[in-house]
Formats: C-alpha cells, sequence, structure tokens
C-alpha cells in the first residue's frame, strides 16, 4: 500500500546471495529458445495463417526464374528459329509472370504483417508477466541482484529475446523451403550446375559456425557490461549531490569509462565476429556464381542446355545463395536471442514468495473471500475504504530472524501491541527495530515464532491481505512523478470493489487526511498548490516537506495499522508536533507501531519497547521504564545532558496525555 521503502541499502548476504541464484545452472541454448517459443505461443490460427502465406510467397518466388526462362526461350526461338513468334504463349507468359509478382507481394506483405502484429502483443504479453512477477520475488532476490542487471531483463533482453521469434517461426523455416526446392529444382534442370551451385552450401554453414562460436563471448560482455553500465548511470544520477559535494566526479567519471570502454570493446569484438559473415558468405557465393555462368554458358555452345534454362539456373543459384546466407546470418542471431531468452527465463523461474505458492502453515490458510471477510469486519483492516470497527492487535511471539544464518538480527522477540494503542520501538542502530517493520510487512518470513494480527498468524492471512491493512512511513519518504495531489491519493484510491461509487469517498479521504496533515500551508506556498509537479527525486521540496506529503498519504489510507519508522525525523519540532497530533486523532482508528530515535517522542506512546541487540530488554510506559531506572531511564537521562531537553518526567508521562507519532 502507500509506501513500503526501505531505508537502508541492501546489503548482499551469504543467504541472499544463494537465494538471488535461481538455478544451478544456466538454462541450455536450445531449452531458452524451446522455452521462449512456449512463452510466446503465437495463437495457432494466425501461426497456421503466416505460415502459408510465407510458403506461398517462397513458392512463388522460386518458379519465378523457370517462367523467366521459358519467356527467353520463347523469344530465342521465335527470332532464330523458323516458326513465326508466339505472341500469344509470350504474353500468356508475361501476364503469369506478373500477375505471379502481385501475388507474391501481397503474400510477403500479409504475411509481415500478420507477423508483426502478432510478434509485438506477445512482446507485451511477456513484458507484462515479467514486471508481475518482480513485484512476486522474495525481496531477498531483488536485494542481492543488481538494479541494472533487473532493468536490462526487463527491458532490453525482453525485447532482444522476441527478435529471434519471426526467424525461428518464418524466416528460417522458409529459406529452409527455398534452399531444398530450389536445389531440387536445379537438379531437375542441370544435376552438373546443381552441384557447383551446391559447394556454397557446406562451406557457408562451416563459416556460420565457426564465426558465431567467435561471437557468443562478446555477445555476452556486451550484454552484462549494459546492465552494469545501466545500474551506474542510474545509482550516479540518484547520487549526483553527494557526488558532486565529496568532488567524486572523477571516481564516478572512471568508472563509468571503464565500463564504457569495456562495452565499447565488446560490441566491436562482436560486430567483428559476425559482421565477417556476410562477406564471406557472399564471397563464396560469387565464386560458385561465376563458376556457375561459365559452365551454364559452355554447356549453351553445345547445346546441351538451352539459354532459358541456363538463365533461370543462374537466377535459381542466386536464390540459393540468397537463403543460404540468410540461415547463415540466423546463426549469430539466435545466439544473441538464446542469450537474453536465458536471462528472461531466470526472472520469471526464480522461486516466488511463499505466500504465493501454499501457506507455510499447511491447510488452515483462509480462503480470499474469509480474509476479505475479515478485513471488512476489521479483523485485518480495510485501508482503503476505513471500513474496519476495530483496529486489530498485534503480537509478536518469540520471532527469531537472521538476513544472513551466521548472524542472527532478532532473537526471542515478544511482545503485544494493543488494538488502537501505539508502541515505540527505541534501541541503538542496528539493533533491529526497522527489520521488526519488514517482517510485520511479510517481507520475510520468521525464522522462528509468529507475528500475529488479531490471532491470526500473518502467514496464514498471506502477504497481500497483511498488507492491504496497513500504512508505511519511512525516513526516506518515497514520492512518485505527478502532483502531489496524486501522491496523496495514492493513499486513498476508491474501493477496488466499487470504484464509481466511492470516488466521493476518496475525495472525502483526501480532504480529511489534509486537514488532520496540516500540510495546507505548506501546499499553500507551492507554485501550483496541490497540483505542484513532484519530480523524481522530489528536489522542489524540503526534506520535511516530503516527509510531511508522505505522512498525509498514510492517513488518506485510513491504516489499520501504522508503521512509522522515523517518519518526521526531518521536520522541525513545531510540524512533528503538528503531525503527532494529527496522528494522535487517528489513534482510535488504528493501531500504531513507532520507530524513533527521539526519546521525546517515545515518551508519548502508550508503550515503549526497547531493544538491544536484537532482543527486548525493557517493556513498559515511560513511568514505568524511568520509574525501573534501567537502559531506557539512562537514555533519557543521556538525552537531558546532550540536548538540554527534559524528555519527560514519570509523573508527566505523555502516555496518556500527549499525541503520538
Ligand atoms: N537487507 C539486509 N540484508 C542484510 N542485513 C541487513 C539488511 N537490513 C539490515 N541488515 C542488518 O540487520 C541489522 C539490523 O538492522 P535494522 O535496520 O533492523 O536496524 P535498526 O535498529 O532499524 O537501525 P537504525 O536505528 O540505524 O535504523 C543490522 O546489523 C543491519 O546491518
Amino acid at each position: 500500500m502507500p509506501e513500503s521503502t526501505t531505508s537502508r541499502p541492501a546489503t548482499p548476504t551469504h543467504q541472499s546471495a544463494a537465494a538471488a541464484k535461481p538455478r544451478e545452472t544456466a538454462p541450455s541454448r536450445e531449452g531458452s529458445l524451446v522455452w521462449l517459443l512456449r512463452q510466446i505461443a503465437l495463437p495457432r490460427r494466425r501461426r497456421f495463417t503466416v505460415t502459408a502465406l510465407a510458403t506461398l510467397g517462397v513458392c512463388g518466388s522460386i518458379v519465378t526464374p523457370l517462367i523467366y526462362g521459358a519467356i527467353t526461350n520463347v523469344i530465342v526461338d521465335g527470332a532464330s528459329g523458323p516458326e513465326p513468334m508466339p505472341w500469344s504463349r509470350l504474353w500468356t507468359l508475361v501476364g503469369v509472370q506478373a500477375t505471379l509478382f502481385v501475388a507474391i507481394f501481397v503474400c510477403n506483405l500479409s504475411q509481415g504483417l500478420l507477423l508483426t502484429s502478432a510478434i509485438a502483443r506477445a512482446v507485451y504479453g511477456l513484458r507484462a508477466r515479467v514486471e508481475a512477477k518482480i513485484h512476486r520475488l522474495p525481496l531477498r532476490v531483488l536485494e542481492s541482484g543488481s538494479r541494472g542487471e533487473l532493468m536490462s531483463k526487463i527491458t532490453a533482453h525482453t525485447d532482444n529475446a522476441t527478435t529471434v521469434v519471426g526467424p525461428i517461426l518464418v524466416s528460417a523455416p522458409t529459406s529452409v523451403l527455398t534452399v531444398v526446392v530450389v536445389t531440387v529444382l536445379l537438379f531437375v534442370v542441370s544435376p552438373l550446375l546443381a552441384a557447383i551451385a551446391l559447394i556454397a552450401a557446406p562451406v557457408s554453414a562451416v563459416l556460420a559456425v565457426l564465426v558465431a562460436r567467435r561471437a557468443r563471448p562478446h555477445l555476452v560482455t556486451q550484454w552484462t557490461t549494459t546492465a552494469v553500465l545501466t545500474g551506474h548511470i542510474e545509482e550516479e544520477l540518484s547520487a549526483r549531490r553527494m557526488v558532486s559535494a565529496y568532488g567524486a566526479e572523477s571516481i564516478t567519471g572512471r568508472r563509468f569509462d571503464e565500463l564504457n570502454d569495456r562495452l565499447f570493446g565488446s560490441v566491436r569484438s562482436a560486430q567483428w565476429a559476425s559482421g565477417t559473415l556476410a562477406p564471406l558468405v557472399t564471397a563464396v557465393n560469387s565464386a560458385v556464381f561465376v563458376t556457375l555462368a561459365v559452365v551454364g554458358g559452355i554447356q549453351v555452345i553445345h547445346g546441351d542446355l538451352s539459354l532459358g534454362a541456363a538463365q533461370a539456373v543462374i537466377l535459381l543459384s542466386q536464390q540459393l545463395s540468397s537463403g543460404m546466407r540468410e540461415l547463415a546470418a540466423f546463426y549469430p542471431r539466435i545466439q544473441s536471442g538464446s542469450v537474453s531468452a536465458g536471462k528472461v527465463r531466470e526472472v520469471l523461474e526464480t522461486p516466488e514468495d511463499d505466500d504465493h505458492g501454499t501457506s507455510m502453515n499447511g491447510g488452515d490458510r483462509p480462503e480470499a473471500a474469509d480474509i476479505q471477510a475479515m478485513a471488512i469486519d476489521g479483523a485485518v483492516g480495510g485501508v482503503q475504504t476505513g471500513r474496519h470497527h476495530r483496529p486489530p492487535e498485534i503480537d509478536f511471539d518469540a520471532v527469531d530472524f537472521a538476513y544472513d544464518p551466521e548472524t542472527p538480527v532478532l532473537r526471542g522477540v515478544s511482545f503485544t501491541i494493543g488494538s488502537g494503542s501505539t508502541t515505540a520501538i527505541v534501541g541503538s542502530t542496528g539493533s533491529g527495530k526497522t527489520t521488526l517493520t519488514r517482517l510485520l510487512q511479510a517481507f520475510y518470513p520468521t525464522d522462528g515464532g509468529r507475528i500475529r494480527i488479531d490471532g491470526t498468524d500473518i502467514r496464514t492471512l498471506g502477504r497481500d491481505a497483511t498488507r492491504s491493512a496497513m500504512a508505511v512511513v519511512t525516513q526516506e519518504p518515497w514520492l512518485f512523478t505527478g502532483t502531489v495531489r496524486e501522491n496523496i491519493a495514492y493513499g486513498a484510491p476508491p474501493d477496488a470493489a466499487e470504484p464509481a461509487a466511492d470516488v466521493t469517498g476518496a475525495d472525502a479521504r483526501l480532504e480529511r487526511a489534509l486537514v488532520d496533515g496540516h500540510v495546507g500551508q505548506i501546499i499553500a506556498a507551492l507554485p501550483d498548490g496541490l497540483d505542484t509537479a513532484v519530480g523524481h527525486d522530489a528536489d522542489n521540496l524540503s526534506a520535511g516537506e516530503r516527509q510531511l506529503i508522505t505522512v498525509t498519504r498514510a492517513m488518506a489510507a485510513e491504516p489499520s495499522i501504522l508503521i512509522l519508522d522515523e517518519a518526521t525525523s526531518a521536520a522541525d519540532p513545531r510540524t512533528e508536533l503538528l503531525i503527532q497530533q494529527a496522528l494522535h486523532r487517528l489513534r482510535s482508528r488504528t493501531t500504531t507501531l513507532l520507530i524513533t530515535h527521539r526519546l521525546a517522542t517515545a515518551a508519548r506512546a502508550d508503550q515503549i519497547v526497547v531493544l538491544e541487540d536484537g532482543q527486548v530488554v525493557e517493556v513498559g510506559t515511560h513511568a514505568d521504564l524511568l520509574a525501573a531506572d534501567g537502559l531506557y531511564a539512562r537514555r533519557c537521562r543521556a538525552d537531558v545532558v546532550t540536548d538540554g531537553a527534559a524528555v519527560g518526567s514519570a509523573s508527566g508521562s505523555g502516555a496518556a496525555s500527549g499525541p503520538t507519532g
């Protein structure tokens, strides 16, 4: 739902690296292509029509040299023989030839159009499947891979893989058909000339294999480097201010140059390798062509062959060589396509979250309808409509978790957040606070223990039902390209079940959130108010403004569970107070998990959980914890010393009195 950005760059771990490797061995080249054709699966009738049209086109083209030959013979006989010129026969042949040209044109054109549109549709579907799959991949897989590589798989590799579909389905079979039929015809017309013409075939095939073998490693390097370069540029753009601040342009520039050089080298080598094929095959064919012309001419002089037949042989041999050239060029293309098909396959065959298969709990997972009913009843909330009656209770029960099996992050964490209450998690850096929120959002399964929402294990609820109840605001607010209004309304979409009927409801939620979020003043100061465009990095807004907009978006969602992870860290104390007051008003409808380093903020929560080194060391209200004089109390005293600001005494606890947030 509204926001689920994580605030920390991914740290690859042993476990995640293993998870990122979807298969031990890369799929075989043939395997990838067969797999790709299965994915593309053009409709049978369309395939049949395209094949029939292509076959007719090829047959028409093959017949034309024979008709040319017949026309030549009629003219030669009519001009030099005793009989007068058979004009009607000549015009008939010319008419047949002209009709054939038109028919070939129509067949080739309609075949090309039908095939192109069918492939474009199939690619559209394939790209959509890859995109949808990305959302179902376990987070570990996404965290461990490079973003550039993933982007390449979704865009460039998907496109490149599908460029081989047309050649596999149509060009290659029609080229084979041309070569076979032309060879047979050549043998019928003149076995000697046919044998000479065929010399080119094995030579071209051997050349194609040798060239493709040389090109393949360069193609692989080209694709891998393109992916790394894309990732590097993306990273450079998103961190451009930091890069400038540290004067690190030369460092990133050097890395860019290095990758650019590598890409240039691999592209040049791949093109050098595959570029030699066409001229080599053409040279072989030219030699064969000259030989045919000489031998055919001698046969005509000796009267062993008519002039028309010799002409037909030469034209047929041209068709033979162009068919073979196409087949030779097909091989490197297949190589490049198969590399890309393998990459796309890797994504689509990566095992998904358990959640999308069977529940870890086996058979006791509720049906979708049950979950919906629970959501409407308020059991798992109803973020989008605010239909829930009672915010849920959340129970962390002996939760263990590790990103990397060697390094436990959470150990036996247990605490309960009462319905409609606010629990603040405090603890040192790296103690596991954000990790707790990620587990609650079902981004990772727990290694031990349970997390329950109103008594139901979230693994039983399923990922989507669990998250549908939540709104999350992190310390690094995520805004998408659009207007401020769209960014806030993202949290309050119309009811999916009745979108038309709920437009007013969504508007009302948006208005309410604007008032509650206290963003009115800020929005009024923006050039176009609510319609101010927000760029990708929201550079035109301050960090505090961005946070305020994301908090407002979360409010517009009217969630039954609200997760605030250092959500107001960039806001000034007055703005923070306003946000806290607004969040306080949500309290009766929302169960809140609040992560903060500001103890003054934590002090106002109903319950404070102190986390140290992945373990709960203290739980209680601000007053309880001060009275216990443990770690929390010591931190409060240290805060007073360092900040000069009192967090609050036991008697003045904000737990019951103040706003939360
Ligand atoms: N995606 C990840 N992969 C591997 N290790 C991670 C990942 N995210 C966090 N960690 C590690 O888990 C531990 C707990 O991190 P977490 O973000 O939960 O701490 P935190 O208490 O929220 O810290 P902070 O107060 O700095 O935000 C840290 O040691 C961190 O390095």
